[in-house]
């Protein structure tokens, strides 16, 4: 990787920051570290309720009588929504691969393309089914009964029947008006419950939908004993508080369980799905990156991440989360992309810390500058040093980490150099870890003291001088 700091969005090396510009930091910050209040849990979190309140003052309290942020399932949809993004193919192999590693991570069910897209869709279909997964296999259909009778022979656990209830949908797409949408919904509903397998049944368009329209058929397929509805922001217009407020409204409706769906053009969606569970949803679709019809969907990375925050035990209990990154790496390959730089959890740098502030604190507490802990999803956590923001105190963890003895004020003198330095370029661990031991060597010889800048200058370029010799004997040696 080029000569640039972890955090430069350096388009060589998003998928790889250069970890040896920085230092592995563990969980309980450095061994040695100052910690902070013996109200901290053994790791360096909090784990105790109230304490958990203070990081996260957002977290659910038990006035939330609605709210589902504890309580919810996944519909993963990687395998419908996701295959309707542009740059999806999925070859069975490929769909299979996908499925068991989801299904490993602990998704409640898995929702595959309607078998009436293709003779391969279907035979895909079948084979996931016969998998024998955990999670529950469902395929996605139009409230149509031809697309009904095919679903249920391909031993699915159930079907989401979807139809548009907007006015632009009603008009421009099937032409069908709320009359006949209503007769057509019962009876595919009614098809789908005989064959004794799960049925939802969910508007198109819901936001752009007229609510009096929507309220009335959700009670109708209530009535006749739908599993689910559900809710779709289909054009991802919809903001927090306009989901909050049609889930709420239909969870004084309906009796059955609510879905959501939710697209993610102008950036709501991780937003809208916590809001949507607040409100009484109790099933989130997602997808893997959020693919999907063009900017896609919630993506399941980050709406764990945003779960996780509110909830830990419960969302760590549920899903297998050190399996999320595999899962990633899986779906970015098979689409030809690259796993953002700013992904919740995954991302480029998503545990890297770079400000000397942040440094010194997250050395002491993790907990101070980190709501996610990397460990939970088998990751590593790390702090950058080698440029023009750091701090002595990051550059002391180093010190002590080489274990190099160097009193307070030596190392704010070491500090000057690295800064004087990361001022012209960013410097990588190595060469931080060489500008101290030089520096150590110094102190030790007394050749050097604090604030000897010209005697540090010599000293590092006699050092510069003799590690360029050293390569050239060795280069002559290896062609010998
Ligand atoms: C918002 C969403 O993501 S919904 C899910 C989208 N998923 C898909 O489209 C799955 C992949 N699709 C396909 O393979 C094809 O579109 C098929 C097999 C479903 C249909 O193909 P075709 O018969 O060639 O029709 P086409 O795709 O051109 O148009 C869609 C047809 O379904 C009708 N339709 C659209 N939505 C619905 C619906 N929710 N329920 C019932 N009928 C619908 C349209 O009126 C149109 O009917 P028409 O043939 O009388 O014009
Ligand atoms: O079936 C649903 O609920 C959603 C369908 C869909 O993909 C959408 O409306 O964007
Ligand atoms: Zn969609």
């Amino acid at each position: 990787m080029p000569q640039c700091s972890c955090s430069h969005q350096n388009t060589e090396s998003l998928s790889a920051p250069d970890k040896t510009q920085m230092i592995q930091v563990g969980a309980n910050g450095l061994s040695g570290a100052k910690g902070v209040s013996g109200a901290n849990g053994a790791n360096g979190h909090s784990t105790h309720p109230s304490e958990a309140q203070r990081r996260n003052p957002y977290a659910p309290r038990a006035s939330d009588f609605l709210s589902n942020i504890s309580n919810f399932s996944i519909i993963e949809s990687t395998l419908r929504e996701g295959e309707q993004f542009a740059n999806a193919f999925f070859d069975t192999k490929t769909k299979i691969a996908i499925a068991k590693a989801l299904d490993a991570f602990g998704v409640e069910y898995i929702e595959l393309t309607s078998p009436a897209a293709s003779e391969q869709s279907r035979s895909d279909c079948e084979a996931i089914c016969k998998l024998g997964l955990k999670a529950k296999i469902l395929t996605h259909i139009r409230c149509h009964m031809d697309d009904a009778r095919i679903a249920v022979e391909t031993g699915v656990d159930g079907v989401d029947v979807v139809i548009g209830t907007s006015s632009f949908l009603r008009e421009f797409s099937h032409g069908k008006d709320m009359t006949y949408i209503t007769k057509t919904a019962i009876e595919v509903i009614t098809f789908v419950k005989s064959k004794g397998i799960e049925v939802r049944f969910s508007s198109e368009d819901s936001f752009r939908s007229d609510l009096v329209d929507l309220l009335s058929i959700y009670q109708t397929v209530d009535k006749i004993g739908v599993n689910r509805v559900g809710i779709a922001d289909t054009v991802g217009c919809a903001n927090p508080r306009q989901v909050y407020d049609l889930v709420r409204t239909l969870r004084g409706v309906v009796g059955c369980d609510i879905e959501i769906h939710l697209h993610n053009d102008t950036g709501m969606a991780i937003a809208n799905a916590y809001c949507a569970l607040e409100a009484g949803a109790t099933h989130i679709d997602t997808s893997v990156l959020g693919i999907g019809e063009r900017v896609g969907i919630t993506p399941l990375g980050g709406l764990v991440a945003c779960l996780y925050a509110a909830n830990p035990e419960y969302v760590k209990a549920k899903y297998n989360l050190p399996m999320l990154r595999e899962i990633e790496n899986l779906v970015a390959e098979a689409v030809e992309v690259n796993v953002p730089f700013m992904n919740p959890i995954t991302g480029y740098c998503a545990f890297t810390h770079k400000a000397g502030i942040h440094a010194k604190a997250i050395l002491n507490n993790p907990s101070t500058y980190e709501i996610l802990k990397p460990e939970d999803f088998g990751l590593t956590r790390y702090v950058s040093i080698g440029h023009r923001l750091t701090g002595w105190n990051a550059v002391k963890s180093r010190v002590e980490q080489l274990g190099l003895n160097l009193t307070d004020d030596e190392v704010k003198d070491a500090t000057a150099k690295i800064k004087e330095l990361a001022d012209v370029r960013t410097q990588s661990m190595d060469d931080v870890d060489s500008l101290l031991r030089v520096y150590h060597s110094g102190i030790q010889s007394g050749e050097l003291a604090v604030g000897q800048k010209e005697a540090l200058d010599r000293l590092l370029q006699q050092h510069r001088e003799a590690s360029r010799e050293r390569q050239q004997t060795e280069a002559v040696v290896a062609a010998a």
